[in-house]
């Protein structure tokens, strides 16, 4: 058996939670580092398990076979019992931890099971409580400005349900008061236009939206998600690319911004009024390799969306819900009106959009809809991670956690120049990523990070981000640094 201890430098050991741990509150037997197990991960049992799951399900993509029920905290487990830091938390999306016991004593309660045993068909037959659960989570946790919400299924649902309002708002504009007509009624049937609209939603090159059909229209990140699917034949803009570090390049990184914003406003230019029904937009685009730009560069899009009545989505579903060191991370940018709409998912575990302008409902019930318009256990579940986030000051502390982090962070980045760099996420909580000088060494490096017990994941084609739960504390980034710096070394 193959203990960390021996594999990684000593930082990690000495470190013990701060008073005031919201971690050792929750978890107080959470691992004080990783475990690890077998020589590999994955290991034996991991592997024959997968072998086993691949017969019925495509399991190619598997890193280790986990073990949900042994997992606690920061830490996962795995079938061979290896416990690792995770730092990646199913592609950015557990809050508070694995086996938090406040989100189990929700999952627990009278509410939940009546939740799950009689599932409503939401917009038909609304729950007695439906409102309140709302009012006592995802609208308490709305962004500025917000005050509306309508509940999908998954971060693609949020964002193709924020299309299909800002379709359905700007045709009432152009329709006015009049009646759908006879011949808008019988070419929808046939999929054409005018009945069907000729709009298009604008995105950005790099941009990740989900993977259903409009959403994936508007995904840019990766030929591999979009081939041999049919897409919609809508326009994108350049996003800057900024240069690294910000403070030695103010001049070229301003350059960059006006350059792409320029190619924004020309493109919604080419369009007919009202046909660029939306632009949607990451606060940071994360599955595209973690590429950020800066508030100015998103007030200008604001402007510009509000001087030619285009709609601004702010896709914040890998952003939203406090890695940010805000509650959104759209916060950041001080905008001088909201966004029209925000999608959220991932860490609320519920999905959905916010809104503020009632035109954003549509004229008529039964055409924003579906059996399901959500889900009660998914908004209990949400309902208790907002409560514990304002409880426990998680956002504060994530920002904090994030301060620490960072320059230790770029400390050790820096010692390798020849491996690694353009660090980003400062003053960004502990959304944080950097890039290698080739995807072989960013992928050796996340190999050789779990290896030593810390599961961190990739994003765009050379980059490593970091996705840790909002109960991530300076002990842990502890851990995490000593791998770091051990991993690199090895690379
Ligand atoms: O690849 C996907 O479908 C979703 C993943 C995602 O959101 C990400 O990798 O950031
Ligand atoms: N966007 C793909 C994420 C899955 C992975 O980490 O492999």
């Amino acid at each position: 058996m193959l203990r960390l201890s021996r594999l990684l430098s000593k930082r990690w050991l000495s470190s013990s939670k701060p008073a005031g741990s919201t971690a050792a509150h929750y978890f107080p037997h959470e691992p004080k580092g990783p475990h690890l197990a077998t020589d590999s991960i994955p290991g034996p049992k991991s592997q024959a398990l997968n072998d086993e799951l691949g017969q019925v399900f495509d399991n190619r993509a598997t890193y280790f076979v986990s073990d949900y029920t042994n997992s606690v905290g920061n830490y996962i487990s795995d079938a061979d019992g290896n416990q690792l830091l995770d730092m990646y938390c199913q592609i950015s999306s557990i809050p508070l931890g694995y086996s938090n016991p406040e989100l189990l004593k929700a999952a627990r309660s009278d509410e939940m099971a009546n939740a799950l045993i009689n599932r409503p068909a939401l917009a038909c037959f609304p729950s007695t409580d439906y409102k309140q659960i709302l009012q006592d989570g995802i609208l308490a946790a709305a962004p500025p400005g917000h005050n509306k919400v309508w509940t999908a299924l998954s971060g693609s649902d949020a964002n193709e349900t924020a299309f299909k309002a800002a379709f359905m708002y700007q045709a009432a504009i152009k329709r006015g008061s009049r009646d759908f007509s006879a011949e808008e009624m019988a070419s929808a049937m046939e999929n054409k236009a005018p009945g069907c609209s000729d709009g298009v939603i604008l995105s950005f090159d790099k941009g990740f939206h989900g993977r259903l059909f409009g959403s994936l229209s508007t995904t840019r990140s990766k030929a591999i998600h979009k081939l041999d699917i049919p897409a919609f034949p809508w326009p994108k803009a350049p996003f800057p690319a900024l240069k690294y570090p910000l403070s030695e390049n103010v001049q070229a990184n301003q350059a960059e911004e006006q350059r792409c914003l320029d190619a924004f406003e020309s493109i919604i230019e080419s369009y007919p009024p009202h046909t660029v029904a939306a632009i949607i937009v990451e606060p940071v685009q994360a599955e595209g390799g973690d590429n950020h730009a800066s508030a100015a560069f998103f007030q200008g899009i604001r402007d510009i969306t509000l001087k030619h009545k285009v709609l601004m989505i702010v896709d914040e579903v890998q952003t939203g819900v406090g890695a940010s060191g805000k509650f959104w991370a759209h916060e950041h940018w001080n905008l001088t009106t909201p966004p029209d709409m925000v999608t959220f998912s991932k860490k609320f575990q519920a999905a959905g959009f916010y809104f503020h302008d009632k035109n954003l409902q549509p004229n008529q019930p039964y055409r924003q809809f579906n059996t399901w318009c959500g889900d009660p256990s998914k908004a209990i579940i949400a309902k208790t991670i907002y409560q514990e986030v304002v409880k426990h000051g998680l956002v504060e502390k994530t920002a904090a956690t994030g301060a620490y982090l960072y320059p230790q962070l770029q400390a050790v980045l820096d010692k390798h120049p020849d491996k690694v760099l353009n660090l980003r996420g400062e003053n960004f909580g502990t959304f944080i990523a950097w890039d290698f000088v080739d995807a072989g060494a960013r992928n050796k490096l996340l190999a050789e990070m779990r290896a030593r017990g810390v599961n961190v994941g990739g994003c765009g084609d050379v980059s490593a981000r970091l996705r840790p739960t909002l109960v991530f504390e300076n002990s842990h980034a502890d851990v995490f640094l000593g791998a770091l710096e051990d991993s690199l070394k090895a690379l």
